[in-house]
């Protein structure tokens, strides 16, 4: 299956400045040789890789131009892929990008799959497992903070973290399989204690990666914030001022937002997936009534959930079945319209009933307070851990199931070796460990696994 040319188109489709039709295999360079005409009277052929020729795709059938081109040219082994690559840079637009494809095709590649060219520089060794679903993030990052978490795991940071840990159980492993090797020698009893030093260390290291998967996640996928409250608290407004853009409709009559709206915004480096939601109250309205449901299931999907309650108006019966409804959830309860009715008091009275929650008095119309929301939200979702400037390693649930998987087998290794059982069973728990953390990498993965991860690719990624 390697052994075959692929090409796709790498860039959106639509109107653009420049439209890139990407080809990696054996025969990338062939099929530029047939389709490519240099315009400057350089032997593109006679030059170095990775460089960049002048001229015109033309249909070798009719002669016809078909757009006018820099050809990029990238020769085996040290590409993307590491195979040839050649990249067609086009005009943006969809029929030179289809008619330069189709020739492509014409001339001996396939259609691509999504993710194929990341996945052939996964199967050929260029990068690990990890690395190869970094460049997923590092498309969707939603912040700088996002991006900086996606590059360190393209660098391969977690990777090499994970192969030393690989080589520490090694080390651990040796010293079992010499006990198990030379059992008349009476180390034992001692070896066991060491043994089991080793091991926890092994597992307090991995405890704490795992620990900050829960950032990391949130760095990777946004944090999924959902506004909610009875109508007209100022839900929508809240929405507009942390978006600062008037995104939702605003008005002074109870029941304006029906539908949800959903938005990514940037809080101190924290990607934050906003949905300002339909206030929530008993309705006979058939509309409104679908809008309530929907924000009772956004509100049980949700990380964060920020309730804004009326300072103008107190606490209604309303109120109360909103905040029973998060009061399981991580919540910060926001006291809003503090410019028009008595915030502090009506944040006394909810601190004392919800001892648990953060409360803060905002004025969405003044500003008051708007600043104080933003930190609260850093401060619940690094809790005191990391800064944003303090990468977390992992950041894929994928990689931190594994960690704990790994965690686990350890646990039964310390327990085997206290309960004095039989040392080849230590063993086979400590390479089920090392096998666990080979998933991250992609040593020891299974293949459905891997297909899984390059679905999400784009085609031409
Ligand atoms: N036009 C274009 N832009 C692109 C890519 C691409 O493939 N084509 N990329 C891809 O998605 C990203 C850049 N990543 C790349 C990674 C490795 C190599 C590469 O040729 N690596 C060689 C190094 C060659 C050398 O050292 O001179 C190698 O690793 O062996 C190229 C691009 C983003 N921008
Ligand atoms: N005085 C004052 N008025 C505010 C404040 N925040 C919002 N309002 C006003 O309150 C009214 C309702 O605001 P919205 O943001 O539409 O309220 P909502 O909670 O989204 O309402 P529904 O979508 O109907 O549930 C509007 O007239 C806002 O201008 C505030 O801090 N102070
Ligand atoms: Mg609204």
């Amino acid at each position: 299956m390697l052994d075959d040319t692929i090409a796709a188109i790498a860039t959106p489709l639509g109107e653009g400045a420049i439209g890139i039709v990407r080809v990696s295999g054996p025969e990338a360079i062939a099929i530029a040789e047939k389709i490519f005409v240099s315009r400057t009277g350089v032997d593109w052929r006679r030059q170095g890789s990775h460089r960049l020729f002048y001229g015109l795709v033309v249909d070798p059938d009719t002669g016809q131009p078909v757009d006018e081109v820099l050809l990029g040219v990238m020769y085996a082994p040290r590409t993307f892929t590491r195979e040839d690559v050649v990249e067609f840079n086009c005009h943006g637009g969809i029929v030179p990008l289809r008619r330069t494809l189709e020739l492509v095709l014409q001339h001996g590649a396939r259609l691509a799959e999504p993710g194929e060219f990341t996945r052939r520089a996964f199967l050929n060794g260029r990068l690990d497992l990890a690395q190869a679903e970094s460049i997923l993030d590092i498309i969707r990052a939603k912040t700088d903070a996002g991006l900086a978490v996606a590059m360190s795991l393209l660098s391969g940071e977690l990777s090499s973290r994970v192969r030393r840990f690989q080589d520490q159980l090694l080390g651990i492993l040796a010293q079992v399989e010499a006990d198990i090797d030379f059992p008349e020698e009476d180390i034992e009893v001692a070896s066991r204690e060491d043994l089991k030093i080793s091991v926890l260390a092994l597992m307090g290291d991995l405890e704490e990666l795992i620990h900050q998967a829960r950032f990391g996640k949130v760095f990777r996928e946004g944090l999924r914030t959902v506004i909610v409250g009875r109508p007209n608290v100022g839900k929508s407004s809240l929405l507009n001022a942390l978006l600062r853009e008037k995104r939702a409709i605003v008005t002074e009559i109870p029941g304006t937002t029906r539908d949800v709206i959903e938005e990514v915004v940037n809080i101190r480096g924290i990607p934050v997936r906003l949905a300002d939601t339909a206030g929530l109250r008993d309705t006979d309205d058939i509309v409104e009534k679908i809008g309530v449901e929907r924000s009772r299931e956004l509100v049980k999907a949700a990380d964060l959930v920020l309730v804004v309650l009326d300072a103008s108006t107190g606490l209604t019966s309303e109120d109360r079945a909103v905040l029973e409804l998060v009061d399981e959830q991580k919540g910060i309860i926001l006291i809003n319209k503090s410019d028009i009715g008595d915030g502090e008091g009506l944040a006394r009275q909810v601190a004392d009933l919800y001892p648990d929650k953060p409360v803060e008095v905002i004025s969405v119309k003044t500003g008051y307070g708007l600043s104080k929301v933003e930190e609260a939200i850093e401060r619940l979702v690094l809790g005191g851990q990391a800064t944003a400037s303090q990468m977390p390693l992992v950041s894929h649930v994928r990689h931190k199931q594994a960690l704990v998987r790994c965690h686990e087998h350890l646990q039964e290794v310390l327990r085997a070796l206290s309960a004095g059982e039989n040392i080849d069973l230590v063993a086979i728990d400590l390479r089920a460990a090392w096998e666990a953390l080979g998933e991250i990498t992609g040593d020891t993965v299974a293949e459905d696994i891997v297909d899984r991860i390059f679905q999400d690719f784009c085609i031409g990624k």
